[in-house]
């Protein structure tokens, strides 16, 4: 694949992600957008309940999956590697405008704020969600995330160096900042319906899970010794500080090894 179709790619793959993450704003919101979490076709309680479960199923299958390094080991024997975290992105965004177009809503109450001020406070604290997601993903590196990092370096006939493993600013509180956004995104509502609710519960699980038992270990297995300490240092998602413990296992000052 020529070098330049490759950046142009990456270029669109990183447009569609753009709109999808704006999209999804309102959408959870259930405002501003024409298809949002509260309406569209209304369906039978089981069969809306059967349907928003599926395209939930089919984001956590597909974004997990993809991401797992056997995965990726395997599928890079058919896309070329420069552009394999581009289609990542692309697909991603697919499975979710899927979900924001086939999404039935449920719109039983399950909590509505009629307090002024307290309905701005909460739309006030889910905007703040999003804005801790975007600036995570900047701390990391944003554009090595959705693949144009890779596309760029591709086209320049360059090597992108490893990206650092990151431990400041908000990765210093907590070790997910970015997941943390997308929970106070959620889950900070002053309409909450019972559709709403699934999506919050059902993503609160999937993030969990994902990060526990599949991002952590990837990185444990990633940077060793050091991730482990971060680990003990600094809590996952919750901002508690974790007591500092004294003994040498602690204070060992560890080496910053690159993120692949
Ligand atoms: C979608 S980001 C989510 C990052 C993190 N779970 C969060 O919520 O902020 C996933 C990517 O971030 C990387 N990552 C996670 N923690 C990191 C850190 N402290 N420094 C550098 N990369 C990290 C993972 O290796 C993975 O490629």
């Amino acid at each position: 694949m020529s070098r330049l179709l490759a950046l142009l790619y990456g270029a669109v793959s990183y447009a569609v992600f753009l709109v999808t993450f704006l999209y999804a704003i309102p959408f959870v919101a259930g405002f501003g957008v024409p298809k949002h979490i509260d309406n569209g076709d209304p369906a039978p309680f089981l069969v809306a309940l059967g349907i928003d479960l599926a395209l939930l199923g089919l984001f956590a299958v597909q974004h997990s999956g993809m991401a797992r390094p056997a995965f990726k080991r395997w599928w890079t024997r058919f896309v070329p590697a420069p552009i394999e975290r581009s289609t990542f992105v692309l697909v991603s965004s697919a499975v979710l405008a899927l979900l924001f177009w086939q999404w039935r809503p449920l719109p039983q109450p399950v909590w509505n704020v009629d307090a002024a001020a307290l309905r701005g406070t909460l739309l006030a604290l889910s905007a703040l969600g999003w804005l801790l997601v975007l600036s995570s993903t900047f701390l990391i590196n944003h554009f090595d995330l959705f693949g144009l990092r890779q596309v760029w370096f591709h086209a320049r006939q360059r090597k992108a160096m490893d990206e650092p493993f990151v431990t400041r600013a908000f990765y210093r509180i907590v070790r997910h900042p970015l997941m943390l956004g997308f929970l106070i995104a959620f889950w900070a509502t002053p309409t909450m319906t019972l559709g709403h609710l699934l999506f919050a519960a059902m993503t609160t699980g999937y993030i969990l899970v994902a990060v526990k038992f599949l991002e952590e270990r990837d990185l444990v297995a990633l940077y060793g010794d050091t991730y482990r300490d971060y680990q003990r240092r600094v809590p996952m998602l919750l901002p508690w500080p974790k007591r500092q413990r004294t003994d040498a296992a602690t204070s060992t000052a560890t080496p910053q090894p690159t993120r692949h």
